[in-house]
């Protein structure tokens, strides 16, 4: 793809709910977007199409497609980037395997995910996978630091329609449970690179023989980059999910996991796999042979499990017993019999806990009912936020969205910044021994003393970003002028480097008096209060804690995170717009092929959209651009104002009548406008008969619910059929096309 080829804005392909909003949207965005000379194309980053990408050797010259992730990934290096970005599948093992299978359907000669590849070509085969598999997108788009916020008129909007909160009761037996002793956040160290240890470091295991191993060399840490060792011991793990297990138990509260195996793709999915041998152990002790001979791996959930075993009678009557006793899972769809143990990737923290808290500290049981949860999150870097969140609600009670301020975030996240980046330096410890760290000129960085099974990992933050990110923060801080708070606790080694980074700044800029450095359990109390009091709070957090709170805080705040504003401006001037904050919704694709209605909510895309339009107005010195931007802005307004987002029922308004909405609204700001007579006049007949058809396209869109529809596939739809669902109004579609 050469620059000149590059459209003016990138509109991503991604998977799921949002890919099916954009059937319905983009046709609409693109012919307003051709009537200013703005271009807005499509690039693939959806699972299936990365996929495609990854065996050209293998299909047909018509199959082939590019591989758009990694030009979009030179793309946001450059100036003129512009990118709007729409969340996308992080595939876990069981969603990979789903997808190859469903392309293999389609008749794309892929191979199967080689699970003990033994070969060179297996080994390279599962290579490729491996690069496709959990977060493999975000981390290469996102080239700068994020800012997500709800826009004004979203917040408004929030306060004068609350959404239903749970209450929550002073006696909730809900709680968080984590390590604390023995696990990545109590082992970390850290330390900042010199100028003489930069360049390329490498990470061994010395066995007690003083064998060495080299896990990885050729890590490229520049000058002044924060590097950090941890490692979280398998041994303390085990006893610890054995003890939270039998505490679930006596307390009669669910057994709840939270975690990330789809950021965090290399030690999630095996303390994943600590918590399926945990909850199953007698199954294990009696049948472990039997299972590795199955090809049972637990890391892929209890899902694959009981598929592998289905021909077993004896150790699924085991399972049974065992389950019998144990204390009851909470649930990711109780009517299906789905627990929390069968995906990986089913219960993903950042959105499973805000959802849990939302609802008052209830999960679903077995049953079917709400009950109490304990929610284990095994490492305590991040848990005492939950923590104190619980116990500040079980004090003061539930927060009134109606009243509550707002926690905007700042986020360093830029270059795959921390433990989100850490994947290609975190191992499974094969045998016990001492992991050592060495820089380029032979420093030794780090060393810790391992345990077979023990998850070793290294993380890394570079100064740039680090340094983007303050100022960042305090351009946010100078245009709010609220509370702003350093979520960094000094007395973790990672914490304590970024302080010595942010400190200086803040006193160089003499705004140091405006901002607080908290850890983030102070933290996370004293933003409460902040928000209870009606008052605002910006959050300057590291990688993770931007992916927790921009979830927590706006599902407290606005119901959902989809509503979110999330701009990522990129360090070498592009800007990539991210829709909303949370993800894919799988659940909503069910409820379209079942009912033909789509809850997908599209404000995200319409604050990404004219935040983008904006920026390229600004990049491309296009006015016309500007325009349409602020007009996108209206008629969100005008979606907001005049109740036109997609209701949660069958047979009520869904996403694709506020797509209508939105063009109507659209259309009208423009005509309406003077600054540009030409648009006004180009816009006017639209929004004249966008209006005059009103009650037809609207019945045309609500005919068409309640039937079964077929898309032509779940990874990998067929594009006709899923326009065709997706753009029901015979009526509007001969207006915008
Ligand atoms: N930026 C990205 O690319 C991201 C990708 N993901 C990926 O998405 C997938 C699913 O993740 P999961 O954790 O289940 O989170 P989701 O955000 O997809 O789903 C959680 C719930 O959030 C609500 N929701 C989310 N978005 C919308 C929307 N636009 N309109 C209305 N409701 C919405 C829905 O429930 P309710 O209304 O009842 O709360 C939904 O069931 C995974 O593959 C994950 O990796 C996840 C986060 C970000
Ligand atoms: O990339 C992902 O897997 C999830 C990203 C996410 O949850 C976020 O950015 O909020
Ligand atoms: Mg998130």
């Amino acid at each position: 793809m050469s620059d000149s080829q590059m459209p003016d804005i990138i509109y991503t392909k991604v998977d799921e709910a949002p890919e099916l909003a954009s059937a319905s949207f983009l046709p609409i965005i693109q012919r307003f977007a051709r009537a200013a000379g703005v271009s807005v194309d499509t690039r693939d980053i959806s699972l299936a199409g990365r996929i495609i990408a990854a065996f050209p050797e293998r299909l047909t010259e018509a199959q082939r497609q590019d591989d758009d992730l990694a030009a979009l990934g030179q793309l946001v290096k450059k100036p003129d980037a512009n990118v709007i970005k729409l969340p996308n599948i992080s595939a876990s093992a069981p969603q990979l395997d789903a997808a190859i299978k469903e392309l293999q359907g389609q008749g794309y000669d892929l191979p199967d995910y080689p699970y003990k590849p033994a070969t060179d070509e297996e080994r390279d085969i599962q290579k490729r996978y491996d690069a496709i598999k959990g977060s493999a997108v975000n981390p290469v788009l996102r080239e700068g630091n994020s800012d997500r916020r709800a826009a004004d008129a979203v917040k408004k909007f929030a306060q004068a329609n609350p959404h239903s909160m749970g209450k929550w009761e002073s006696d909730s037996k809900t709680r968080v449970a984590t390590m604390g002793r023995n696990d990545f956040r109590s082992n970390e160290v850290s330390t900042t690179l010199s100028d003489a240890q930069a360049g390329k470091a490498k990470i061994v295991h010395v066995a007690p023989d003083g064998t060495e191993t080299v896990l990885k060399e050729g890590v490229d840490l520049p000058a002044g980059t924060v590097v950090d060792a941890t490692f979280m011991s398998a041994k303390a793990l085990d006893a610890f999910l054995e003890r939270e297990i039998e505490a679930s138990k006596n307390e009669g509260v669910l057994f709840s996991l939270h975690m990330k195996a789809t950021m965090m793709k290399v030690s999630d999915p095996i303390i994943f796999g600590h918590a399926v041998r945990a909850y199953l152990k007698p199954v294990f002790e009696e049948h472990g042979e039997k299972l590795a001979e199955l090809g049972v791996n637990p890391n892929s959930g209890l899902g694959t499990l009981l598929n592998k075993v289905k021909d077993e009678p004896q150790i699924i009557a085991d399972i049974d017993a065992c389950m019998a006793e144990r204390p009851p899972m909470y649930m990711v769809d109780s009517s299906k019999g789905i627990t929390n143990l069968h995906v990986p990737s089913d219960v993903i923290i950042d959105a499973s806990m805000p959802a849990l808290i939302r609802a008052g500290g209830k999960g679903w049981g077995p049953d079917d009912a709400k009950h109490d949860t304990n929610c284990v999150i095994p490492d305590s870097s991040y848990a005492g936020v939950y923590d104190e969140t619980i116990k500040y609600f079980k004090e003061t009670g539930a927060l009134d969205p109606a009243t509550a301020g707002a926690v905007q975030n700042i986020g360093l996240m830029a270059q795959k910044a921390e433990e989100y980046g850490s994947h290609p330096t975190t191992f499974e410890i094969p045998k016990d021994g001492t992991v050592k760290m060495y820089a380029a000129n032979g420093d030794l960085l780090h060393e810790h003393k391992v345990e077979a099974g023990d998850i070793w990992r290294a993380a890394s933050a570079r100064r740039a970003p680090i340094e983007d990110w303050v100022k960042l923060a305090i351009e946010r801080q100078k245009a709010e002028g609220c509370e702003a708070i350093f979520w960094l606790d000094e007395d973790r080694a990672h914490d304590a480097e970024l302080i010595k980074f942010v400190k200086p700044i803040l006193e160089r800029e003499g705004v140091t008096d405006r901002f607080k450095i908290m850890s983030p359990e102070k933290a996370t109390r004293q933003t409460l209060e902040t928000i209870r009091k009606g008052e605002n709070s910006i959050a300057i957090t590291g990688n993770v804690l931007r992916d927790y709170l921009t979830d927590l805080f706006p599902i407290l705040e606005l119901g959902t995170s989809a509503k979110m504003l999330s701009i990522v401006k990129l360090m070498n001037g592009g800007g990539l717009f991210e829709t909303g904050a949370g993800g894919t919704a799988p659940k909503h694709v069910q409820d379209l092929v079942a009912t033909n209605h789509l809850r997908w909510d599209s404000l995200g895309e319409f604050c990404a959209l004219a935040e983008s339009l904006k920026f390229m107005a600004d990049q491309k010195n296009n006015e016309k651009a500007r325009l349409l931007g602020l007009a996108a802005e209206k008629a969100t307004q005008g979606v907001l104002d005049n109740d036109r987002s997609p209701q949660r029922k069958p047979g009520q308004p869904d996403n694709r009548h506020s797509h209508y909405w939105f063009g109507r609204y659209w259309a009208e700001a423009l005509a309406a406008q003077t600054e540009d007579a030409d648009l006004a006049a180009e816009f006017a007949p639209l929004a004249k008969s966008l209006a005059e058809n009103e009650e037809k396209i609207v019945s045309e869109m609500i005919e068409a619910q309640g039937t079964k529809v077929d898309l032509g596939g779940y990874f990998h739809p067929d594009p006709e059929k899923t326009a065709a669902v997706m753009r029901p109004s015979p009526t509007l579609n001969a207006i915008i096309d």
